[in-house]
Parts: structure tokens; sequence; C-alpha cells
């Protein structure tokens, strides 16, 4: 049986039309949603999702700046900057776009941010309060994925998920939500040494590598739901995720396209923490 394609884009565009009504109620009370967004060098590709970001907030009344800095931009510059921030009170979010310069280390940009601020949810303090199920900022990404499955009604107790990748953005946090969620968490890896033999016992499978084709029918068990986060560029332009999709969606109960799958749900989050921030309720 083919799988019900589960569109990001879709889900998206109704979450943005919600938050559009709670902006304009805040405005009413004389708060203006801010998210400043810094962008160090010119990475094209961090350059085209800060434009994403940058429509998304108009798209829902939030307001946002984005400062951009020179690829030889100082870590201490880009400190100071994100001081400037952490101190203006018409400033409620701040994301430093990722990758950085290498001469910057990200985990000192992220330590440095104001967890109250911390929209992508990327600071030691917002994990912690994750892990422990306190109330947080949720790192974006994990966060669209979470509110995709729960829009379909797909049972996640009780589930054995299986998340390929380890980073701290996206492999780690989504692995997290879902034992928040009270599913039965495998992580894999690039040292994993059995990967197809854990993947086909996935009723949920996440993919986060940032390889293509990472993810083959071989890998998916008949009927698994399967979320597809990663975003790779073909020679021609165009994206496609870590999955095969045509041969996936064959097996799969549901899958994610990608383009407009995960992607837009990670801005709608952002906007959606932004929101959250203005209220002041971290
Ligand atoms: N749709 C969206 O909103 C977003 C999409 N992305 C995309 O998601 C993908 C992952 O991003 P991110 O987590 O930042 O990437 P990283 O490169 O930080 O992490 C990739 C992970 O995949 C693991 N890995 C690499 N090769 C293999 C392999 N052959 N088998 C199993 N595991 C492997 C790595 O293992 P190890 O730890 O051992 O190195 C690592 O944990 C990228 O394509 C990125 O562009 C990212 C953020 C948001
Ligand atoms: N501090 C920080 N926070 C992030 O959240 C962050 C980051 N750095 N660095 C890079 C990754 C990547 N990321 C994406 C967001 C949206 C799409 C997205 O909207 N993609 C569209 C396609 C967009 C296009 O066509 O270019 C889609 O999948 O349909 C993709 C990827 C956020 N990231």
């Amino acid at each position: 049986m083919a799988a019900e394609i589960i569109s990001g884009k879709d889900l998206a565009h109704e979450l943005r039309l919600e938050m559009k009504q709670k902006v304009s109620e805040l405005n009413d009370r004389g708060i203006y949603p801010k998210l400043s967004v810094i962008l160090v060098g010119d990475n094209p590709a961090s350059k085209s999702y800060v434009n994403g970001k940058k429509k998304a907030c108009k798209e829902t009344g939030i307001l946002s700046d984005v400062i951009e800095m020179d690829s030889d931009t100082t870590e201490a510059q880009l400190l100071q900057q994100i001081e400037l921030l952490n101190e203006d009170p018409s400033v409620h979010g701040i994301l430093v776009q990722l990758p950085l310069p290498k001469q910057i280390r990200e985990q000192k940009v992220i330590d440095t941010i104001s967890f109250e601020k911390d929209v992508d949810g990327f600071h030691p303090i917002n994990i912690g309060r994750m892990m422990t199920g306190e109330d947080a900022f949720l790192p974006c990404t994990p966060f669209g994925i979470i509110t995709m499955l729960k829009s379909k009604n797909i049972p996640i107790a009780g589930k054995h998920a299986v998340v390929v990748g380890r980073s701290n953005i996206v492999g780690k946090p989504v692995g997290q939500l879902l034992l928040n969620e009270h599913a039965t968490v495998t992580y894999c890896h690039s040292r994993t040494s059995n990967l197809q033999q854990l993947t086909q016992q996935a009723d949920i499978l996440i993919a986060a590598v940032g390889k293509i084709n990472a993810i083959r029918a071989e890998h998916i068990k008949e009927g698994a739901v399967v979320i597809d986060v990663g975003i790779n560029r073909l020679e021609d332009g165009s994206l496609t995720g870590d999955v095969d999709f045509e041969a996936a969606k064959e097996k799969a109960s549901y899958i994610t396209p990608v383009p407009r799958g995960v992607g837009p749900m990670t801005i709608t989050m952002l906007l959606e923490n932004t929101i959250k921030a203005a209220k002041g309720l971290a």
C-alpha cells in the first residue's frame, strides 16, 4: 500500500494562519513579537534559509531583523553583538544561523544567547529543561516533527522510534522528544554497525543524516512512519532528502517529502517559539 504523504507545507500554512491571529492579539496589547537573526559570512544556503525565515515572519506579522556580519568576524565581535540583542527589550528571539566560520566556537555563541530569547532551543538550559520535561523552548526541527506526527494522530507511546543521526540540533533532541512522548528510542550514527537491522525494527524512522539515499527500501519495515529530515542539494539546484522516497513510499504508512516536509515546519516552530518568547513564558 502506498504511504500517505504528510505535507509539512500545508500544516505549516494552517498553523501560520492561527499564529497570525495570535500575533495580532498581542499587538492589541502593545506587544510586537520580534526575531533577530544573525548571519555571519556569505554561505548561499544560509542566506536562502535566512530569507525563508524573514518571509515567514512577515507572513505572520512577526517583526524580524537580519544582522549580517562579515565572514572574518571575530568570536568576540559576534558575542558582543549577541549581548546587545540580549539587552534590547524590543527583541524577543535571537537566532544565530549555523554553521559559523571556523574561527568562531559554536558552543560559546549558543551559551551567550540569553536562554529566555533562545528560540532555537539550543541553549544548555533549554536542553536541560527539555530533558526533564519542564517548560522550555524546544528545538525547532524536532518540535516540528512531533507536531507533524500529532497532526495525523500517529501514536508514539509504546512505539519503537529509530533515529538515524545524533547531532545536537536534530538527532539527539528528536530522540528526547520521542522519549518524552513514551516511545522506545534507538539512536544510530556513523559508527553503528548494524544500521539496517535496527532501522528495520522501527515503527517510526527518523532520517537525519545529510546523505542522499542513506535510507532505502531495505531499511524500512512495512507500515513504518518515515520522517525525512535531510536536505541535500543536487547539481541542478533542486533539493532531496536522505530517503529514497519513491521506493520508501511503497512500504511506509506515512512519509514526509523533501522539499515541503520537515523544512517548512522547522520555520513554523521558530515562529511559535518567538511568539512564546514575546509572551515571556519561558
Ligand atoms: N529540514 C530541516 O528543517 C533541517 C534539515 N537539516 C538537514 O538534516 C540533515 C542532518 O543535519 P544535522 O543533524 O545538522 O547533520 P550532522 O552532519 O551534524 O549530523 C549527521 C548525523 O548523521 C550521522 N551519519 C553520517 N553518516 C551516516 C551513515 N552512513 N549512517 C548512519 N549515520 C550517519 C552522523 O554520525 P556521527 O555523529 O557519528 O558523525 C551524525 O550523527 C542535513 O541534511 C541537514 O541539512 C538540518 C536541520 C534542519
Ligand atoms: N541556528 C540555526 N537554526 C536552524 O534552524 C538552522 C540553522 N541554524 N542552520 C541550518 C539549518 C537548516 N534549516 C532549515 C530550515 C528550513 C528549511 C526549509 O524550509 N526547507 C524547504 C525548502 C527551502 C528551499 O527551497 O531552499 C523545504 O524543505 O521545503 C530547510 C532547512 C534550519 N537550520
